[in-house]
């Protein structure tokens, strides 16, 4: 893993690891893909202001995040299935999480129970992803263990009600490896009837499409936990989720697979930002990639970046090592990042540091 150098790296070895089974599920976007890429390409159009000769021998990158500390504002996003990419899967996610200091977000659909990332991670800070389920006993069931064995949150996915098309894992198709199961689902229909997966039978059945607002509230206090509202795309919807109970706001495309030729989440999180960041917290994935993707996604007003595809690359490449090599990249690019543009602290990062493509060509200067 030494010559592994930056998260690109990491995505390159991962592809020769993994069959073209997990390749094609790990990576796969929804319909042309459009959107995995813009995503990216939209990080690339905002740049940097850096500010020179500013005292910056002394930084932290120290955070928090709903009131408790994190080392640094980098998150692992919610995705399934992580002992597909190691055997160890989410149990190792957690404690690399763990070991770095930050938060992991772990999949309803995971590999690993709750209960078993709970006793893997004692003390680390654990949320629970909650999908959009039809079964609402069920909800709260889970939900209510995750709460007993020590997770803080609920990230309720709100963008998924169907599964987008996801056209490469359709062309193989693509098969669950023997011995894969859902934990914390144990009478799901992956799980009954592994040979017959598919993932657009799989959503009829299990994801509801009838889900409403008022869904964060039922939440909120059948379980007395913070809901996080993950996949908003819009001011209007981060409004409606905030004045439905919300207590954050995680602006997501679901990393390209829900609907492709949405606008890039980085290109959304001013508006969502100007519409509720007063009242709550507002956090951001898809295409995060370089410190200098979380240095922006800062500066725009994000109090944390998280990353989905990048741990999933680490875990495959070397399970927990590779998970926390990963975060430890990040981490000294921010770092990095830091110390050039002039700021000490995350608190320093404001919108002064950066500006899109677009606004540099109207900005006018005067001396
Ligand atoms: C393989 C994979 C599985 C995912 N599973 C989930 C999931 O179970 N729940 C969820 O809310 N989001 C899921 N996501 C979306 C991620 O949480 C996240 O929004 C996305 O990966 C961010 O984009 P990035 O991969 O470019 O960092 C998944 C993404 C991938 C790539
Ligand atoms: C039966 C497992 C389905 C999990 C889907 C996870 C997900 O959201 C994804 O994008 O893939």
């Amino acid at each position: 893993m030494d010559k592994l150098v930056c998260i690109k790296d990491f995505m390159l070895a991962v592809e020769n690891i993994w069959d073209s089974n997990l390749n094609a599920y790990y990576n796969c976007g929804a319909d042309d893909e459009i959107t995995v890429q813009e995503n990216r390409d939209a990080f690339i159009r905002w740049k940097l202001r850096p500010r020179l000769l500013r005292g910056v021998s002394k930084r932290s990158l120290f955070t928090t995040v709903l009131g408790k500390p994190v080392n640094f504002p980098v998150g692992i996003a919610p995705t399934a299935m992580h002992q597909m990419a190691h055997p160890e899967g989410e149990l190792a996610t957690a404690r690399a999480a763990d070991n770095s200091g930050t938060i992991f977000i772990q999949s309803l659909h995971s590999t690993y129970s709750i209960e078993e990332v709970a006793h893997a991670a004692p003390n680390s800070r654990k949320w629970l992803q909650m999908a959009l389920i039809k079964d609402r006993n069920k909800m709260i069931e889970v939900a209510l263990r995750a709460k007993r064995v020590g997770f803080e949150a609920i990230v309720l996915s709100v963008d998924t009600c169907t599964f987008g098309i996801r056209r490469n894992i359709r062309r193989l198709p693509f098969k669950l490896p023997a011995g894969i199961r859902l934990a914390n689902l144990e009478e799901d229909e992956m799980n009954v009837n592994p040979d017959g997966f598919n993932f657009t039978q799989h959503s009829e059945l299990t994801l509801d499409c009838g889900a409403t607002w008022d869904l964060i509230q039922f939440l909120k206090s059948a379980t007395d936990m913070p809901i996080i509202a993950k996949g908003i795309q819009t001011f209007e919807d981060a409004v409606l989720a905030v004045n439905n109970g919300a207590d954050a706001i995680f602006v997501s495309n679901h990393g390209g697979r829900q609907l492709d030729g949405v606008i890039p989440t980085i290109d959304i999180l001013q508006e969502v930002v100007e519409s509720v960041g007063e009242h709550v917290e507002v956090y951001v994935d898809g295409g995060v990639m370089r410190g200098s993707d979380v240095f922006k996604a800062i500066a725009i007003g994000a109090k944390m970046a998280f990353i989905g595809r990048p741990i999933l690359w680490g875990l495959g490449v070397g399970g927990q090592e590779g998970v926390q090599k990963v975060l430890n990249i990040l981490k000294e690019e921010l770092d990095i990042t830091m110390a050039l543009t002039g700021v000490r602290s995350v608190s320093e990062i404001s919108p002064e540091f950066v500006r899109t493509v677009t606004q540099l060509k109207t900005l006018k200067t005067k001396c």
